[in-house]
């Protein structure tokens, strides 16, 4: 069996890895990173990629009824699926081959297969065993399914992008991220989709007037959604599903069913506890801020964590890590607080720091004062559509300082990354009014408010 000495054993070639890896590297570290699947992990593959390139195709659906709206003499077509999918994998094959420029370049060595740990600093593939100075683990998450009658019937979002063409009618049972931006999806390329939410409310962990106006949006465009449903059994019926609900009622003949649950962290088979590794009660492993594990030399980063799932997240963490251990900077890590975030959903979302919710519980309520702006774009407005723009400044202390700032709406999802800044920043109200706007935008009504 070969073997080979390492400063850093990656496990994964995800987001996470991939930036550890190549960051190391250039630091001077003698790298080996372990990769079973495709390069990219999950968004690269099956995530943020295909997902956007899925978003664009649904974007350019609706577009296409604007401008007939507006006065094209066109007839909005349908998409050619498969052909797109041939774009967006040749798009993805890039990406692959542009990594594996940058492991030449940088000297990382790939090993295109699966580790486990045999001791803290030992990691065994299938072929090989080596010696590591130190270990991330960085295998991220896979979906999550409720055991329950017919839990293993329908898809996941994995399933999602080996689809072929629309489904006719789809029910998708969750309501966070990945169940809003499938159901915007399939939506605008022509499925009927029920959205099958246990709660009362979407994207329950934003700010509510976010998922409130995203259902309404959601709604107007033709989506079910089906609020405090919980699922306790699906049946296969025939070339459909049936759903049960824990109040006794169900909803059938859907011909895909699509899980959007949640997800866990990807950590069976790995072995952790030959090197002791800690996990949490959710099966995260467990780091503290500065991503180490209860082991030494031994960290994590990115969805197998648990944290801020996330790809620039991931990205972030590792290459604090990488600079901290490798690079001379023994205070490099990430600060969580304030990360972006944008829902692709129809219409976007974007949001950074506490809703108002959060925020009031945090700080109290006479210390929070709020702005809003709500308005019909002019592009929605020369088409004659109803869909307004929400805009929201969550403002605490004397001081106005912004701790959250969200929007929901065309352009959300390119907005938000500039005002991020300004909130990172710790921008107060009247850092906003003291900017002058540019007209005509949407963007303007933040500084308007
Ligand atoms: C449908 C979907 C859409 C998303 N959209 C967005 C988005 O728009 N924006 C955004 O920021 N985030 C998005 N995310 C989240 C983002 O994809 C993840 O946060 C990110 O990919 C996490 O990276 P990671 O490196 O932690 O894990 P992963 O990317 O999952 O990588 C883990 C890798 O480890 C490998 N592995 C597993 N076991 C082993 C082993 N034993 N040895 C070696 N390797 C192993 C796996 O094959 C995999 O390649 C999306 C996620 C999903 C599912
Ligand atoms: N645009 C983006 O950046 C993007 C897109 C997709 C995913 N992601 C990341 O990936 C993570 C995973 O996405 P996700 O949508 O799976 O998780 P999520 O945490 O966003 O949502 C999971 C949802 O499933 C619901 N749920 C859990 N168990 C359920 C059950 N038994 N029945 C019905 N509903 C149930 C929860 O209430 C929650 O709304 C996200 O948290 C996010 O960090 C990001």
């Amino acid at each position: 069996m070969a073997s080979g000495r390492y400063d850093l054993v990656v496990l994964g070639a995800g987001s996470a890895g991939i930036a550890m890896a190549v960051r190391s590297a250039r630091h001077g570290a003698k790298v080996a990173l372990l990769e079973p699947g495709a390069l990219g992990g999950t968004c690269v593959n099956v995530g943020c990629v295909p997902k956007k390139a899925m978003w664009f195709a649904a974007e350019l659906a609706e577009a296409q009824k604007i401008a007939r709206e507006v006065g094209f003499d066109v007839q909005p077509g349908a998409l050619r699926w498969p052909d797109f999918v041939a774009r967006r994998s040749a798009y993805i094959d890039n990406i692959h081959a542009a990594y594996r420029r940058r492991f030449e370049d940088v000297g990382v060595e790939l090993i295109a297969e699966p580790g486990r740990f045999l001791a803290a600093d030992r990691i065994a593939t299938p072929t090989r065993e080596l010696e590591a100075g130190r270990v991330l683990i960085a295998t991220g998450a896979k979906s999550l399914r409720e055991p329950i009658p017919g839990g293993e019937l329908g898809i996941d979002s994995d399933g999602f992008f080996a689809l072929r063409a629309a489904p006719r009618r789809v029910a998708i049972v969750g309501s966070g991220y990945i169940a809003v931006e499938l159901a915007g999806v399939l939506r605008a390329l022509g499925s009927e989709v029920t959205v099958v939410a246990r709660g009362e409310r979407l994207l329950a962990a934003f700010d509510h007037e976010l998922g409130d106006a995203l259902a309404a949006a959601m709604a107007r465009r033709g989506i079910e959604l089906a609020f405090r449903r919980k699922t306790v059994a699906v049946e296969a019926t025939g070339p459909g599903y049936l759903l049960r609900f824990t109040d006794g009622s169900s909803a059938g003949d859907f011909d895909e069913l699509i899980w959007a649950t949640g997800r866990h962290a990807v950590t069976a088979g790995l072995d952790l506890e030959r090197a002791g590794v800690a996990l949490d009660a959710k099966g995260f492993v467990q780091v503290d801020d500065w991503q180490d594990t209860n082991v030494a030399n031994v960290h994590a980063v990115g969805d197998v964590t648990g944290r801020l799932a996330l790809t620039p997240v991931a990205v972030a963490a590792a290459r604090r890590l990488a600079d901290r251990v490798f690079g001379g900077k023994p205070e490099s890590k990430l600060d969580y607080a304030n990360v972006p975030t944008v829902v692709f959903a129809h219409p976007p979302i974007g949001s950074v720091g506490l809703g108002e919710e959060a925020a009031r519980a945090q700080h109290g309520d006479t210390a929070v004062k709020v702005y809003r702006s709500e308005f019909r774009p002019m592009l929605t407005a020369l088409a004659r559509g109803e869909e307004r723009t929400r805009m929201k400044l969550v403002c605490v202390g004397e001081d106005e300082r912004v701790v959250g700032l969200h929007m929901i709406g065309i352009g959300a999802d390119e907005i938000l990354q500039g005002f991020a800044v300004a909130v990172k920043m710790g921008a107060r109200k009247a850092d906003f009014d003291a900017t002058v706007a540019i007209h005509p935008t949407s963007a303007e009504e933040f500084v308007l408010m």
